[in-house]
């Protein structure tokens, strides 16, 4: 499959890309009104073997996971924004690396979310609580495929040590958006990475409420792009 439409066209992917559909979506590629530009920010501690995430306490992505970020506000650039967002919503500052694009539509809305991520492994500060959002350390660990057990560390008491170096929960993944999984791996080994992912509502059968679902996705590692 090609680069989703609103993605840069100008990039090389390797092979091979993820993607994928809802059983009961046959549509194409939503039509994307207007874009808006975000960034999320995510900070680990590969000695301490530990991941920063923020509890969303308020409005959009209300009672999820995530990394620290928000909109890029008029006259500042990508990373000012991301450091700024950073540190409001953390109170941390960091040496922060761009990693990946990633492009969010969901039917029905006015606006597609392109959201700019970066990854840090150096930083400085006290995590401390925002009026957004609510940070917290977790073990540093990828969520449960057979892909991620494949590129997981092959000495077994290596991974055993790693596991046992701290007491931190799990990543939280239940309760993150449902796209995470997808790309998270690619950020944790420092690769680049591109993707869309178009949303729908479903009914939630477990509550019978109206739920955002992942209708289709493609997640792309990046090789080069023209200008690179
Ligand atoms: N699908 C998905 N997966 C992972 N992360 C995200 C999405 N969609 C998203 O928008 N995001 C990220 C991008 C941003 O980091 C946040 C959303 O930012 P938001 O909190 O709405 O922006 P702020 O500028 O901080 O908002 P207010 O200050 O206006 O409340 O989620």
């Amino acid at each position: 499959m090609s680069i989703p439409p609103g993605l840069p066209p100008n990039t090389m992917t390797a092979l091979p890309s993820i993607s994928g559909r809802h059983p009961d979506y046959k549509d194409d590629w939503m039509d994307i009104p207007r874009t808006k530009l975000y960034t999320n920010v995510f900070v680990w501690d590969e000695i301490e073997r530990k991941i920063l995430l923020g509890y969303k306490k308020r409005g959009f992505g209300m009672g999820l996971y995530n990394g620290f970020g928000g909109k890029v506000e008029s006259g500042e650039t990508v990373s000012e924004a991301a450091l700024r967002e950073l540190k409001e919503e953390s109170g941390i500052s960091a040496n922060i690396v761009h990693c990946g694009t990633l492009l969010f539509f969901a039917k029905g809305e006015s606006c597609a979310h392109l959201v700019e991520v970066f990854r840090a492994t150096s930083f400085a500060g006290d995590p401390t609580e925002s009026e957004e959002m609510r940070p917290d350390w977790y073990a540093l660990s990828l969520p449960d495929s057979d892909e991620n057990s494949r590129t997981r560390k092959q000495d077994p008491f290596e991974e055993a040590a790693a596991i046992m170096s701290n007491d931190l929960p799990s990543i939280p993944f239940d309760h993150m958006w449902p796209d995470v999984p997808l790309w998270f791996p690619l950020m944790l080994s420092e690769k680049r990475f591109i993707g869309r992912v178009d949303f729908a509502k479903f009914k939630d059968d477990a509550t019978g409420t109206l739920k955002d679902a992942m209708v289709k996705w493609w997640i792309g590692t990046i090789t080069a792009t023209s200008d690179s």
